[in-house]
């Protein structure tokens, strides 16, 4: 109940009854004018009273001692009084005592006071100093000191010491025209026009073909052991669906080619096994008719030990594989980089951000004193001066391959208001893109299902491109999560067959298996005339694959711009680059704003004047609108939605 302040030697005995010890009843004797303040309504005794007035009369005997002491005590005391709020503590005083030990207590009271009397004078005036009082205008401060960014500097410099050349959208040529240059040989020309059906080289193609293959060649014919460390090292910095695998794979396969050898002297490292059997199925295509063995080596489809049996009698000459398996081989010593001369680490920033194994300084200790070209390739090409280091680039010869925008302009230089440069790479949208936003309010949220729903019937009606004869329509669905794939999959099927038979539902997730996953995508991937196949995914399916698919729908939004680009760089492809619609559906305001801040500011369009996408549904998109608006809750399709709702949620 009491709060007293503990005075080492005076014993304190908060036995508030006892009327004799006098000691004990001065110091809390404004309690008890609180509590009898406190019990007014009872009647005080007379005894009561009379012990009022005996204290009364204690405390003027005080008063006449206190006159008797000398002024300096005094004051000193009434310092003390008043930065002691006694509200809190109470002090004993001193008073005549039968007990001589309390005396002696405060007798040496007394000489410390005299003590502190005799301290000199200047220690008041630091005294005063301390306490100087200001008025409430802030106190100056010295003024902010800004240091550079340096690690946005250091980020950025990554790229300036580079032999940067630009290339732009108009230099797309033809393979008869590189053939008669004699820069490709006859059979991958055969290969490039009956296998692989193409007849045009793609702007990034070109550029590299015409600017990096004549020195290779050139560097070839000197010297056949050196022209890999006199040619360089290549970053190629393209958008999603623009060629860089044949960018890449032509001056290799054309080097290579030139003799039979059947040696390990390529090796492509990619972050997935579906994209190992895409770039594989493209080269053994490019390959055919040479003396070229190409291999693939996938963590999935055969133990270690397996691979390593087959691999002391296969005498590769390239090997496709992720970076996990390359080091397994390295150190088992199942492949040697004796003969390497090319490294290809295509979707490097993803790559790059895979530790597993610490795969990068294995790799990069394996060809230490080897003459390799390292070809460094993604849509997303990282900035990192960090991540760059770590891949050992040829100092003096590292050519940076880089697309100017529409008005000619060096896309690097570009720092506008709207379209900032992300501070870890370029981030170009492929051209032929319609991207549509769409808001739910929060209160809709539930029915975002039901919404993705009406929306696949919407884009199953839509009229094809003229490309797209057979009016199939593939759509990608991304979710953030497997549970949310495994959630929504089922619940869509039901769903959709309330619209439209036509309308087959498929996901991947990994609670299916390798090969379930395998048909499920086969199956997406089916042409059925005036069909519409959706395929659930989460980001598994956002890098390098190359279907026919003719739109993507960020049911979840991405958590970044690198992330955006390659989602929905699936579709607007190759030749097919008329077709690609982007559907991103945003969730009340917040995830529009997040979209804005963190996604769309970053990305590069070849027009960045249009600003239709920006819109939330473009006002000639009337049927978009009406889905997105808001679902009346009374509504008999609201009703059994819930229905449905309810049944996968029990
Ligand atoms: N010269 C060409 N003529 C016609 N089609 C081509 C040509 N080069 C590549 N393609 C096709 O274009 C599509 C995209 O090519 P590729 O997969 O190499 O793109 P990418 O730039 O690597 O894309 P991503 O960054 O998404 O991996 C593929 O279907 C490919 O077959």
């Amino acid at each position: 109940m009491f709060s007293a302040r503990y005075t080492p030697g005076v014993d304190l005995n908060i036995d508030d009854n006892s009327s004799s010890n006098k000691l004990n009843k001065f110091p809390f004797k404004r309690k008890r004018e609180d509590s009898s303040s406190e019990s007014e309504s009872s009647s005080s005794s007379e005894s009561e009273l009379e012990e009022e007035e005996e204290e009364e009369e204690e405390e003027e005997e005080r008063e006449d001692e206190d006159v008797e002491m000398n002024t300096s005590e005094k004051e000193h005391e009434e310092n003390i009084d008043s930065s002691i709020d006694s509200t809190k503590f109470f002090t004993p005083e001193p008073e005549p005592l039968e007990n001589n030990k309390h005396n002696a207590i405060f007798e040496r009271f007394k000489q410390t006071i005299n003590l502190q009397d005799s301290l000199p004078e200047e220690t008041e005036s630091v005294k005063q100093q301390e306490v100087e009082l200001h008025d409430l205008t802030p106190i100056p401060q010295p003024s902010k000191v800004y240091l550079p960014k340096l690690r946005d500097t250091f980020l950025n410099e990554s790229w300036s010491h580079l032999n940067k050349i630009y290339y732009d959208m108009t230099q797309e040529t033809e393979w008869s025209k590189i053939h008669s240059q004699k820069l490709i040989n006859d059979t991958l020309y055969d290969n490039l026009i009956n296998n692989l059906k193409f007849d045009k080289v793609m702007p990034v193609q070109t550029t590299i073909i015409e600017n990096y293959l004549p020195i290779l060649l050139k560097n070839y014919a000197i010297s056949k052991s050196t022209y890999t460390l006199k040619s360089g090292d290549v970053l190629i910095n393209s958008f999603t669906g623009s060629g860089k695998t044949l960018a890449y794979s032509i001056p290799i396969l054309e080097i290579l080619m030139k003799r039979k050898l059947n040696k390990l002297r390529c090796v492509i490292v990619l972050p997935t096994t579906i994209l190992i059997q895409q770039v594989y199925t493209t080269i053994i295509q490019l390959a055919k008719n040479s003396d070229l063995i190409v291999a693939t080596s996938k963590p999935n489809s055969m133990s270690l030990k397996e691979e390593t049996e087959k691999f002391k009698n296969l005498k590769m000459d390239i090997l496709i594989t992720t970076p996990g398996r390359l080091v397994d081989h390295l150190n088992s010593q199942s492949i040697s980089f004796k003969d390497l001369k090319f490294l290809v680490m295509d979707e490097s920033d993803k790559l790059l951000n895979q530790s597993y194994q610490d795969w990068v300084n294995v790799v990069m200790k394996a060809i230490k004193n080897v003459n390799v070209s390292k070809f460094v390739v993604s849509a997303t090409l990282t900035k990192n001066t960090e991540k760059l280091e770590l891949l050992k680039l040829n100092p003096t010869r590292t050519n940076l391959f880089l697309l100017k925008d529409d008005e000619g302009e060096e896309q690097e230089n570009i720092e506008e208001n709207e379209v900032k440069t992300h501070k870890d790479g370029i981030y170009q949208l492929p051209k032929g893109l319609q991207e549509y936003n769409m808001k739910l309010k929060f209160k809709d949220s539930i029915y975002k299902p039901l919404f993705l729903a009406r929306l696949l019937n919407l884009i199953h009606k839509k009229t094809s491109n003229s490309n797209n004869t057979k009016n199939i329509k593939r759509v990608l669905v991304f979710v953030n999560s497997n549970q949310s794939s495994l959630r929504l999959t089922p619940l869509l099927v039901k769903l959709v067959s309330q619209y439209n038979e036509n309308i087959n539902v498929y996901s991947t997730n990994s609670n299916n298996s390798n090969l379930q996953n395998k048909q499920a995508l086969e199956s997406f991937n089916e042409d059925n005339e005036n069909k519409c196949n959706v395929l659930i995914t989460t980001d598994i399916m956002s890098r390098g694959i190359d279907l026919l698919i003719t739109d993507v729908i960020n049911y979840n939004l991405p958590i970044s711009s690198q992330q955006y680009v390659h989602r929905i760089g699936r579709t607007a492809r190759g030749m097919n680059k008329d077709i690609g619609n982007i559907y991103n559906i945003f969730i009340g305001n917040d995830d529009y704003k997040y979209y804005s801040k963190q996604i769309d500011r970053y990305l590069k369009r070849f027009n960045n004047n249009d600003t239709e996408h920006k819109t939330i549904v473009s006002a000639n998109e009337t049927q978009l609108k009406e889905i997105s608006e808001s679902l009346d809750e009374r509504g008999s399709e609201a009703l059994s939605y819930k229905h449905i709702l309810k049944e996968f949620t029990k």
